[in-house]
């Protein structure tokens, strides 16, 4: 059987890009160019559309017409500026910038109740921020769980014209990975927030650039109960094929904005040299597949040295949790070859989803490239964050963060604090640390946790080390990855380990050598990571789980730093809650 497939979506670049480039002829024959960094314009409406991304029809939220986002590409400090008009009838929406440091633009973050006032329907809010850093991005809703409805695209920002990567390709090829369900968004949300929990369960599909199948596979050949794709390639659920020449390097981009699964990546034949990890470059090295986990992203480099009459599975399975959902394929097609000619072999097998040794094994090899900045010797403050899950009140459930589950309040916390309103959140700032005696192989004893919004405030400067520890569910023997991301910054991993962290054992094996710089990092289950950053960025930063589930039901914590210092907010980003009522009875006020 024939499988047909669309064509790959350009990229759309709003405008022409017009480069000044200056080139300076030494004497010695070394030619330096350099550009002119440039403001990159986009208008988007976000509305709700009908599509199939996985054969089955469902409301998504896009942006222009298009599912995914429409890709920005930009170049190390251009300008973005996207004027986002919320098309959404009866929601609000804001998008974030993930990996985007945002430094001097803090209300430019796109985090509701933290950074800005989430945007009415029909209004619009434009961001505004420099791209400071090269590497490959995304963006996403942050407000409710509007990501896992389909809000969400790339953001790849090249280094300056005429400055090279450290390491060569030829071609590129953007992947945007995310996970399915036919639930509703608002279902799903109403579910976990109901008394007891309707838990989501996992995703009927992997989508791989918005394209998956979940009641039939191209791959059918090879597993159990599932039908032969009938697809004649026009369909919005056909798969997205990777086009490639013979002989030639590709870098490809792998990004993760899956609501819950953590995904295993393998091309049949082809191994990968992963180069980049969150935006950063890593010491490269050699593997078979790679973990993602939601919030993280990769560059990885393939030769396209086989046998170039074949093609080759492209292959996404579920890990850290049960695998319930067929897996994600697609083709990696050796031009001229038709796509159309299914490979001779089986598509990678994803690795045993509870093999944590394994997983382990890959995550503890993403090392800081040589040259990377090294982090502070020493910390000034360090905090310790257990998670749990809890129930509430006896009947809902929540998670945790020193017993705390966050409940985000209705002001923004950004503008409340710049001008000085102290009745919109908490102001005792939450536990730093959680009881010395806590066994994190049971379940919580106390399983009643209380919500809270306070905020962790940094002096500016400050060395931050967090401690996060891994702990036992509600479910006996049980515990769960997170990946957890934190905004406003980069931090080094600076080491992973099993059962509770130890000061007086651990400390000494921490990594301060090459420990990599990320904006996203995992704890494993029944396990403890620290990471350390420079609190050196005015604004009001959230630190969370990145799956989506698990920060609606309170996973996540909220930072501050410097915000005194943080320049003049746009009204517009202040124009809601104790905020709005403020600038109302005194509008002389300086945002
Ligand atoms: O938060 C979660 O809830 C469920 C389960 O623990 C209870 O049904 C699950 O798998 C989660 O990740």
């Amino acid at each position: 059987m024939a499988t047909k497939v669309a064509n790959q979506p350009l990229f759309p670049m709003p405008f022409p890009a017009i480069f000044f480039i200056f080139s300076i002829f030494f004497g010695f024959g070394i030619t330096l160019s350099q550009a002119a960094s440039q403001t990159r314009h986009f208008k988007w409406e976000v509305e709700y559309m009908f599509r199939s991304p996985d054969c089955k029809e469902n409301l998504v939220m896009g942006i222009n017409h298009q599912f995914p986002g429409p890709t920005i590409r930009a170049n190390v400090g251009d300008t973005v500026v996207v004027e986002l008009i919320n098309k959404l009838s009866t929601e609000d929406v804001v998008i974030h910038w993930h990996g985007i440091l945002q430094k001097g633009t803090p209300w430019a973050d796109g985090t509701a109740s933290i950074s800005q006032c989430a945007i009415n329907p029909g209004e619009s809010f434009t961001y505004q921020f420099v791209v400071d850093k090269p590497g490959t991005y995304f963006y996403h809703g942050h407000l409710g769980m509007q990501r896992a409805a389909g809000l969400y695209g790339s953001l790849i920002v090249d280094l300056e014209e005429g400055k090279k990567e450290p390491f060569h390709y030829d071609e590129e090829i953007n992947l945007l990975l995310s996970d399915w369900w036919h639930e509703s968004v608002l279902k799903q949300e109403v579910g976990l927030s109901s008394s007891p929990m309707r838990w989501i369960g996992e995703p009927q599909s992997i989508l791989i650039n918005g394209r998956g199948q979940s009641n039939c596979s191209i791959g059918a050949k090879y597993m159990k109960n599932m039908e032969q794709c009938k697809l004649s390639g026009s369909e919005e659920c056909a798969p997205f094929i990777l086009k490639v020449k013979p002989n030639k390097t590709y870098r490809i981009r792998i990004i993760s904005t899956t609501s819950l699964s953590a995904l295993n990546f393998a091309i049949g034949n082809h191994k990968l040299l992963v180069v980049e990890a969150d935006g950063n470059y890593v010491q490269p090295f050699l593997t078979s597949d790679i973990d993602i986990y939601s919030g993280e992203s990769y560059s990885v480099l393939i030769n396209t040295d086989q046998n170039p009459s074949q093609n080759y599975w492209v292959s996404l399975g579920v890990r850290g949790r049960e695998p319930k959902t067929p897996p994600g394929l697609t083709l990696l097609n050796y031009l001229p070859n038709s796509f159309s000619k299914l490979p001779i072999s089986p598509p990678p097998e994803t690795p045993k989803w509870n093999d944590y040794d394994r997983s382990k094994n890959f995550t503890y090899r993403i090392l800081a490239a040589m040259g990377s900045p090294k982090p502070p010797v020493k910390s000034t403050r360090r905090i310790f964050l257990l998670n749990t899950q809890n129930k509430m009140n006896g009947g809902y459930t929540k998670w945790a963060i020193n017993n705390v589950s966050l409940t985000l309040p209705s002001t923004p916390y950004l503008g409340a604090i710049k001008i000085g309103i102290n009745d919109t959140f908490d102001q005792n700032p939450p536990p730093e640390t959680y009881p010395e005696n806590y066994d994190i192989h049971k379940p919580p004893p106390n399983g009643n946790t209380i919500t809270g919004n306070g905020v962790y405030r940094f002096q500016l400067g400050e060395i931050v080390d967090v401690v996060l520890q891994n702990a036992n569910t509600l479910n006996d023997k049980h515990s769960e990855i997170h990946p957890w991301h934190l905004h406003g910054h980069d931090f080094w991993v600076l080491g992973y380990g099993e059962g509770k962290f130890s000061a007086a054992v651990d400390e000494t094996k921490l990594n301060l050598k090459d420990p990599p710089l990320r904006n996203t990092v995992v704890i494993f289950p029944f396990g403890w990571t620290v990471l350390r950053f420079v609190a050196d960025n005015p604004g009001v930063w959230a630190f969370h789980c990145h799956i989506e589930p698990h920060l609606h039901m309170g996973m996540g914590v909220v930072f501050a730093e410097g915000v005194d210092k943080v320049g003049r907010i746009p009204t517009h980003a202040m124009a809601c809650g104790g905020t709005a009522k403020a600038l109302i009875q005194n509008p002389t006020q300086k945002p």
